[in-house]
């Protein structure tokens, strides 16, 4: 498994904003969406493409272009809702697929509620998008899933993981296939609930405005 933790002044300056616990959902959102562009350009770096020759008004030439199959983008709902749209901006040909998982507070298993994707990924390129990576359970059902329906090689990109995650995630798929992890930063750890520290909370509910 390759780990890609994306260091970039920019990445930080949003990336704090958004830990802030006093950010309103609407700059949360527009922060993420941000975010996951900076994250994209780094995710994206071995896309499969192709030559292609094309004239210029100047002269003949080879450039390249996306190769066939196109990539598809699998958004982990709910919070990974909030990053698809940065994603289909920088790969407007992509796919979408939908994964709607969530974890169990207390036990931290995972249910899978929706699965909105192609029978046959083979030869694909995917791309999860997840806000958070913490326990890793989430992420090792959402890899096993696709590699298990053909995919070529998953790609996950992050906002934030944890330590302990990563290292869950890389004992269980890490020898499956081509699996890459692209972070904005790796946490400190998790706490006694498996949430991420320093970390933002909730993603789902500050995405989407749910105060308990
Ligand atoms: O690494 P893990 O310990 O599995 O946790 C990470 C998962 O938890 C969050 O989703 P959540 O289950 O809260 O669902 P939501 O997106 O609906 O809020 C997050 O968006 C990840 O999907
Ligand atoms: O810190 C965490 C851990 C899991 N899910 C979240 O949204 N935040
Ligand atoms: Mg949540």
């Amino acid at each position: 498994m390759r780990l890609i933790e994306v260091n970039h002044p920019l990445v930080d300056h949003k990336l704090t904003t958004l830990r802030r616990k006093e950010t309103p959902s609407a700059v949360f959102r527009q922060l993420v969406d941000e975010l996951v562009t900076l994250l994209a350009y780094e995710a994206t770096r071995e896309i499969n493409v192709e030559d292609v020759n094309i004239v210029t008004p100047v002269a003949h030439t080879t450039g390249k272009r996306l190769a066939e199959p196109r990539p598809i983008v699998v958004p982990i709902l709910r919070a990974g809702l909030g990053m698809l749209d940065g994603m289909t901006r920088l790969l407007p040909t992509a796919s979408v697929g939908f994964l709607g998982m969530k974890r169990d507070e207390v036990t931290l298993e995972i249910d899978t509620y929706a699965n909105r994707l192609p029978e046959d990924l083979s030869g694909r390129q995917c791309f999860v998008v997840d806000p958070m990576l913490a326990t890793g359970h989430t992420l090792i059902d959402a890899i096993n899933f696709l590699l298990d329906k053909g995919a070529k090689d998953v790609t996950c990109v992050c906002i934030l993981a944890a330590p302990e995650g990563l290292k869950t995630l890389e004992e269980a798929v890490g020898h499956r296939a081509n699996v890459t992890v692209v972070v904005a930063a790796v946490d400190e750890k998790l706490n006694e609930n498996a949430y991420i520290v320093p970390g933002l909370g909730d993603a789902g509910d500050r995405l989407y405005g749910i105060v308990d």
